[in-house]
């Protein structure tokens, strides 16, 4: 049997993440920006592979767990900015920078994620992850008031869809 906090460090560290999304949305509505940036995902991989691997994480678990945690991101963007396209407007919000303050912020806290697999990684390889994982994501969604059908709770799940190792 899991011990039901095992995950919990990492789901809250992803949903500060999506949290994040939204900042890295109304920097890209600002700036007129495209949501993929390609060059900026490969260096978030490598960055996370190098940091995740020296200690002891394999190269294809840090590899899918952050593809996932990119494209969570992207779904938030890609949802929030049809939102805003539609009502014509973004709702009120100070000017964020990404290259100077939000990806900083998501440098930062890829350190704290890495931290979280380590201390997951006997429970993301057990038979039970899956199931184990997802209960915990549902608690946490309780816990936070967040409804299961709304942006931030599909982004979760997407976030850590690969979070378990097979
Ligand atoms: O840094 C950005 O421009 C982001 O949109 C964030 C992020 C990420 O999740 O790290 C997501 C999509 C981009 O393709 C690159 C990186």
């Amino acid at each position: 049997q899991q011990s039901p906090n095992v995950f919990q460090n990492l789901i809250a560290d992803s949903a500060h993440r999506i949290a994040i999304a939204h900042q890295v949305a109304l920097s890209k509505w600002d700036s007129n920006g495209v949501v993929e940036d390609s060059a900026r995902e490969a260096q978030v991989i490598q960055n996370a592979v190098a940091a995740g691997q020296s200690k002891g994480l394999s190269e294809a678990s840090l590899t899918s767990f952050f593809r996932s945690q990119i494209e969570a991101n992207k779904l938030v963007q890609y949802s929030l900015l049809a939102d805003w396209q539609v009502a014509g407007k973004a709702p009120e919000h100070q000017k964020v920078n990404l290259a100077t303050e939000i990806r900083p912020e998501l440098d930062h806290l890829q350190s704290s994620l890495i931290s979280d697999l380590v201390q997951s990684a006997e429970a993301r390889s057990r038979p039970d992850c899956s199931t184990a994982l997802a209960v915990a994501i549902h608690k946490y969604l309780a816990t936070q008031g967040t409804a299961e059908s709304t942006l931030d709770a599909l982004a979760l799940n997407r976030s850590l869809a690969t979070a378990c190792v097979r």
